[in-house]
């Protein structure tokens, strides 16, 4: 445990003590979660930011501790699952966060959410465990949220408008997700970050904004939660979100996988989509700042996609024979800004797919997770940028959902990204395929992302981008822009 940074904590007990007890087991728990961002390179050791104790163990029980922890690894070459190549990405401590409960021994229900059992220090002889799994710690994280106020270095606000009913039950929503999320009564979600960085947290400021323009597309924000670290410089860290539920409402992945499997068609929601994608722009574009591309900043967004791709290449030894080809699309966005085109740039979601999209009993189509792609600085998450930027993230997502189908539907996706361009054409007064040198290089740039993603987190999946790379790296001229084939 880096004692330097053991710096604080609002705890009965000493927190380098405290951290101390859990090191080893943390060692071996963290790099297990799914929301683990530093795959592939061990931890090492950990530097707490902050430990909170939401009730005291063992005088309570369960104990409740809330931490802020930093994992530290080792910052060389990591193997990526899947290939056979190395990736030298660097990479800063992420800062994860965890809560923790403490317990003398843990009843049936809860053994799955075991970390395990401490040996030494303040809490030896008892168990810890992840939290947000105990249905008591969830109730008493909504009473936090409920009132607004200071705990330690935790500060819980809300909207006072909206009332929150005491005592929703909690469940925990077990879905595959970078974050971890929590249902009380069908009533609300709440979203726990756990990687954190400093600073604004767009899943948190853009739907406010969103909400204060009246665009009905997003999920407003009813209470919030952050950690203010003393030092007048230090930024906030954003730690949770809660927003109303959907309920009923239907996942807009699973609901293309299900209709595929029915041979049914979605051209008709991929068009809602389009244009519920072209609202949501619309709203972002009068809520915040907007930015005039010019040549230097068009060549700026190519080279950074450059970059991107030969990081990606060089941790995914399969894309390297594709990466010339995939070099052109992003040569050809720059050659057109030193030509002269100028885009409009303004706030984005930034990681849009089909997962982010629900879709209401009524057919609304609402689109939540604002975070961004996660792996990207926050600074460069909150850039303006081209609204096609999310469009060519949904057509990915058309892409996504035939080739997961079998067989490969490739007409179904075609029909889906015609029918989306043109929903979003009809809200936006602009059909993105009009512009298909911007929209191939923004496609390009997300199959690059979605390679590493997909080595790092699901190897089996890696075929799916690697296909869409193959086409993008040799794409037919002949062929309409809008077509994923
Ligand atoms: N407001 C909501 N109503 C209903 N379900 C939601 C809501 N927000 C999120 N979900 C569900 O939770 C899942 C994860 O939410 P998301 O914000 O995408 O988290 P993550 O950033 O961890 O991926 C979504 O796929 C969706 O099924
Ligand atoms: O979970 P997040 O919303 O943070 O997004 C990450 O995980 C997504 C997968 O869960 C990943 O999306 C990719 O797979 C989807 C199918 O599961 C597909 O619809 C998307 O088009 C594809 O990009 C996303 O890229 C990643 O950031």
């Amino acid at each position: 445990m880096s004692e330097a940074a053991t710096r604080r904590g609002t705890t009965s007990i000493a927190p380098p003590d405290l951290l101390a007890s859990l090191d080893p087991l943390l060692r071996e728990w963290l790099p297990r979660q799914r929301w683990f961002a530093g795959k592939g390179r061990p931890v090492t050791g950990f530097a707490l930011i902050s430990a909170t104790e939401l009730l005291e163990p063992p005088l309570a029980s369960p104990g409740v501790i809330h931490l802020l922890v930093q994992a530290e690894q080792h910052h060389q070459p990591i193997h990526v699952a899947g290939t056979p190549g190395h990736s030298s990405a660097p990479h800063a401590d992420d800062c994860y966060q965890l809560l923790i409960g403490v317990r003398k021994a843990l009843p049936p229900h809860l053994a799955p959410a075991l970390i395990g059992h401490v040996t030494h220090g303040p809490l030896a002889g008892q168990t810890v465990y992840e939290g947000l799994h105990d249905p008591g710690i969830a109730e008493l994280l909504l009473e936090r949220l409920r009132l607004p106020g200071r705990l330690g270095e935790l500060r819980f606000g809300r909207d006072t408008r909206v009332d929150i009913p005491f005592g929703l039950v909690p469940r925990a929503l077990g879905a595959e997700q970078s974050n971890t999320s929590l249902v009380y009564g069908d009533t609300f979600i709440l979203k726990l970050f756990r990687r954190v960085v400093p600073g604004v947290n767009p899943d948190l400021e853009l739907p406010r904004a969103l909400a204060r323009q009246g665009c009905g597309r997003v999920p407003a924000p009813v209470a919030w939660f952050e950690s203010h670290q003393p030092g007048a410089a230090a930024e906030p860290l954003v730690l949770g979100v809660l927003q109303p539920y959907l309920k009923g409402s239907a996942d807009g992945w699973e609901l293309a996988l299900r209709m595929l499997a029915e041979g049914a068609d979605f051209s008709g929601e991929a068009r809602a989509l389009g244009r519920a994608t072209a609202e949501v722009h619309l709203a972002l574009s009068r809520a915040l700042p907007t930015a005039t591309l010019g040549h230097t900043q068009v060549e700026q967004i190519a080279k950074g996609m450059t970059e991107r791709l030969e990081a990606a290449a060089q941790a995914v030894p399969a894309l390297r024979p594709y990466a010339p080809g995939l070099r052109s699309a992003f040569d050809a966005l720059a050659q057109l800004g030193a030509e002269g085109r100028i885009w409009t740039a303004q706030r984005v979601h930034g990681d849009l797919h089909l997962g982010q999209c629900l879709r209401a009993p009524s057919g609304d189509w609402s689109i939540i997770d604002f975070e961004g792609e996660p792996a990207r600085p926050l600074g460069e998450r909150r850039m303006p940028q081209p609204t096609v930027r999310d469009v060519a993230g949904m057509l990915r997502s058309f892409d996504y959902a035939a080739r997961s189908h079998q067989p490969w539907a490739p007409e179904w996706a075609d029909t889906c990204r015609a029918a989306y361009c043109r929903g979003y054409a009809e809200a936006s007064g602009s059909d993105p395929r009009t512009e298909p040198v911007i929209l191939r290089a923004y496609e390009t740039d997300k199959a690059v992302y979605e390679v590493l993603y997909e080595a790092r987190h699901r190897p089996d999946w890696l075929p799916v981008p690697l296909a869409a790379v193959r086409r993008l790296a040799a794409p037919d001229p002949a062929r309409d822009p809008g077509s994923g084939r």
